[in-house]
């Protein structure tokens, strides 16, 4: 936990330092947030903008402390919150990353990291929406920063230190493991692990699927299959685990696993799931396209 491959910046894992802005407080930057608050980073040093009410009092409520601003009460909150901000993460939807940017350019100071975790969007199309010069990383994030255990891509941008890149490392590194990747790559990480804890759900509600079919009741076989992922995965959680040994001491010679793994193979699972990525690395491509 809390690794940081040698070719990411050397973040360490404690909390990061400076106030940071969460622009766009959804699924993605809400784990991010989780995940800096249970390591030790104040409620105080953390701004959220959202677009509702509804979703900023949902906000409030769960993180006292938590400044959030409302887009529909302040046409400013976005500007607000990064003024001041050692880094701005921007956590909209690919399609309003740009303008987002834009909006935001007055307001920035030249400083400021800013860090993308949106899918799709280039370096190269952000950089010619923010002021010149602007320090930008841009990263592929997942959801299990919430409990401590994400997965992040980071590329840095054109005009970024590397004190900076620590800097927005360290907003991923207290939560997960980093690994500086070349931009080129991010979609990949995306079609891996950015994507890839709804390919664990996905795997638990089958697995519960399969349980009702053989005759359990609906309520037990999503028990059995949701504690079965969630140990699994801890069980991958310690350090230097591999899943093909891990899969191995489950195995019995000559018994059911066996029989299940060799059913696997023949329906070509492997292979269904590297058709997933390779789908969703395409999606990405062509979003990128779309969005100039
Ligand atoms: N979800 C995931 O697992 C991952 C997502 N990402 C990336 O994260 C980004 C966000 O995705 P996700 O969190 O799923 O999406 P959500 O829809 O959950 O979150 C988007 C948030 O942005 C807010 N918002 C929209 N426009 C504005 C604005 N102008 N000013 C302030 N806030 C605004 C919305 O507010 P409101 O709720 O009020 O409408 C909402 O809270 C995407 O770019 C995606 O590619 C990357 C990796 C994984
Ligand atoms: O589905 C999406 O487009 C985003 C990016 C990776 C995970 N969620």
């Amino acid at each position: 936990m809390n690794e940081t491959l040698p070719t990411a910046p050397s973040a360490d894992s404690s909390p990061a330092s400076g106030r940071i802005a969460f622009l766009g407080c959804g699924s993605m930057n809400e784990a991010i947030l989780a995940g800096l608050l249970a390591a030790g980073t104040p409620a105080a040093n953390m701004t959220a903008t959202v677009r509702r009410t509804e979703r900023a009092g949902e906000l409030r409520g769960r993180y006292p402390g938590l400044t959030v601003l409302a887009e529909n009460e302040d046409p400013e909150a976005n500007s607000k919150a990064v003024a001041g901000a050692s880094v701005a993460v921007l956590g909209v939807k690919p399609a309003g990353i740009t303008a987002l940017c834009r909006s935001i350019a007055p307001a920035l100071e030249a400083q400021t990291v800013v860090v993308s975790v949106a899918a799709a969007v280039t370096i190269a199309a952000m950089e010619a929406a923010l002021p010149a010069g602007q320090p930008l990383v841009r990263t592929m994030p997942n959801t299990p920063l919430q409990v401590g255990r994400g997965a992040v891509g980071l590329s840095g941008g054109s005009h970024v230190s590397e004190v900076q890149l620590k800097e927005a490392s360290a907003v991923f590194a207290g939560a997960g493991t980093v690994v500086m990747v070349p931009e080129e790559q991010l979609d990949a990480v995306g079609a891996v692990s950015g994507s890839g804890p709804a390919y664990a759900f996905y795997l638990a509600e089958a697995m519960a699927a399969a349980g009702v079919e053989l005759g359990l009741e609906p309520a037990v076989a999503m028990t059995l299959a949701r504690e079965t992922v969630a140990g699994a995965g801890l069980m991958l959680a310690v350090e230097g685990a591999d899943p093909a040994a891990l899969r191995k001491a489950v195995t019995s010679p000559n018994g059911t696993t066996e029989r299940a793994i060799a059913a696997f193979d023949a329906a070509g699972l492997p292979a269904i799931i590297a058709a997933g990525a390779r789908a969703a690395k395409e999606r990405a491509a062509e979003l990128s396209r779309e969005l100039g």
